[in-house]
């Protein structure tokens, strides 16, 4: 049971030039207790935890952690008061191993000065086997061998080393596989048993339920709710979020059905492939399943030109294109939206129109010769639309919200209109409100013709996004699944390989 308040947040604000991010946010944290923290794209939930993590400073408010005042001026104060932070992106050192990752900064040394890597080894080894993660990773692995779930476990290892009292997790399960995310949430349940205060900031409303004991609304920099679980719903959330009713769960699609085929992979090899054969008409939109690691997004990338291929051919409206690069795959008017756009898609010193415009206008070289009116018109709508928050177009993209940062990708790809277009978890770190746009949108651009690939970990979208489900599994595909043949079970045995793949 949640005893004392171990973290009380009073009446925060805090502004960056020409925004409000957060303004009068109060909410506590009991020890032993897991509060959610929800909102839209934009609402705060990074502000709050860059504050608490000591990374930004607060304007007004107080923060009082384990009864001391605790407004930490930088982040290895805020590591000392007892806060950690899990980030979603974890900074790996890719040449040392696990456990010295895990002391990066801070390793113990014996008299003398020498590195104790001794006690390195023992103190992982036995939170290892405290927090249940024996055997999901070697301590000695180097850092640049780790999946994206071994470096989180990595980052969980670093909050909990020593002297932790409450750990925030930021969106902790978008690159988990179901499996992965159980094991997330009995450590979770662990860690209230030892009197942790636990915050957990996730778009995934169905997580929030199942783990919480309660949950803070965030809207517009502002606390809009803070709810008992058992005494509120998904639907109360979603009102408390986004202001409006709105159903979370599926979208219908509209059926087409055109025969023209727009993408023919035939015999696609690569480092990750072996023989891949598929195509996709036009108005079709083909979901990719499998769990992380199956090759889905390499697939992706050898497609748009980004990986290399060693073989096979890849044909656009019947015609084999040669592509090598991400120029040529534009040329042939194949549009892709990365998983990790923040990385990959977007140039952050750039403004959002030109990051928005840029495939429409196929090089930024040529956007300065282009008339701002042009720019404007072909990518207003889609901002709009996708309700991407910002202060002006002209504002810089590395200044918006995580999920605004992901919407202007796909505002760019929606807005150029390629004949195919690959989506990588479209919907990654996108609020409820924003998913149901986005769904409408992509089902629109089949409507028009375009072909859609869509590459998603999440069941319900693509049982109720695509007209056909391919399943990848160990760099092989399945063999396609008619929409009205796909079940969850067939797709998930598929991807763990129980069932036979080719
Ligand atoms: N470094 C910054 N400079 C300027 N504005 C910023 C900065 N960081 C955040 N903001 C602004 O503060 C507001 C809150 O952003 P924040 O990143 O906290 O939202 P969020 O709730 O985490 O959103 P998401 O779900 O998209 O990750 C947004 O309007 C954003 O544009």
């Amino acid at each position: 049971m949640p005893n004392e308040t171990v973290l009380d947040v009073r009446e925060v604000g805090k502004s960056f030039p020409g925004v409000k991010a957060l303004s009068n946010v109060t909410l506590q944290v009991r020890s032993g207790e897991v509060v959610s923290i929800v909102g839209e794209n934009g609402a705060g939930k990074s502000t709050l935890l860059k504050i608490l993590s000591g990374d930004y400073q607060l304007d007004e408010g107080t923060i009082t952690l384990a009864g001391k005042e605790a407004s930490h001026a930088n982040p290895l104060e805020a590591r000392d008061a007892g806060f950690r932070l899990v980030r979603q992106e974890p900074e790996i050192v890719p040449h040392v191993s696990v456990m010295e990752n895990v002391f990066i900064g801070e390793y113990p040394t014996r008299p003398g000065g020498r590195v104790d890597f001794a006690a390195m080894r023992q103190t992982v080894t036995a939170l290892m086997d405290r927090y249940g993660f024996t055997g999901m990773v070697g301590i000695e692995t180097s850092g640049r061998l780790l999946s994206p779930a071994q470096m989180h476990i990595v980052e969980i290892l670093r909050a909990l080393k020593d002297g932790v009292k409450v750990v925030a997790f930021d969106e902790p399960t978008s690159s988990l596989t179901n499996n992965e995310t159980e094991k997330l949430f009995a450590l979770i349940a662990t860690l209230r048993a030892e009197g942790i205060g636990i915050i957990y900031v996730s778009h995934r409303l169905h997580e929030v339920m199942e783990i919480s004991d309660r949950v803070v609304v965030l809207k517009d920099g502002q606390t809009t709710g803070d709810l008992a679980i058992g005494e509120t719903s998904e639907d109360e959330i979603v009102r408390l979020m986004v202001g409006r009713e709105l159903s979370a769960h599926g979208f219908n699609r509209t059926e087409v059905t055109r025969d023209e085929v727009v993408l023919e992979v035939e015999n696609l090899s690569s480092r990750w492939h072996q023989n891949i054969s598929f195509s996709i008409r036009a108005g079709e939109i083909v979901g990719f399943a499998g769990l992380v690691g199956a090759g889905r997004t390499e697939l992706a990338k050898v497609l748009f030109g980004e990986f290399p291929r060693d073989g096979g051919t890849i044909k656009i409206g019947g015609e084999v294109k040669t592509i090598r690069s991400p120029a040529d795959a534009i040329k042939a008017s194949i549009g892709f939206a990365p998983e990790n756009r923040k990385a990959e898609g977007l140039i952050l010193v750039r403004s959002v129109l030109e990051n928005a415009s840029m495939a429409v206008f196929s090089s930024l070289s040529r956007l300065g010769l282009l008339r701002h009116k042009e720019m404007v018109s072909a990518v207003t709508p889609y901002i709009r639309q996708l309700e991407i928050k910002t202060p002006s177009l002209d504002h810089d993209v590395g200044k918006l919200s995580g999920g605004n940062q992901q919407k202007v990708v796909l505002a760019r790809w929606l807005a150029a209109k390629p004949k195919l277009l690959i989506l990588d978890e479209p919907t990654r770190a996108v609020d409820v409100g924003a998913k149901a746009e986005i769904y409408r949108l992509i089902d629109d651009l089949a409507k028009s013709g375009m072909a859609i690939m869509m590459i998603s970990s999440e069941m319900p979208e693509l049982l109720s996004m695509s007209d056909r489900i391919i399943v990848m599994h160990d760099g092989q595909i399945s063999q396609p699944i008619e929409k009205h043949d796909a079940t969850e079970e067939a797709i998930v045995n598929l991807a763990l390989g129980t069932r036979n793949v080719a």
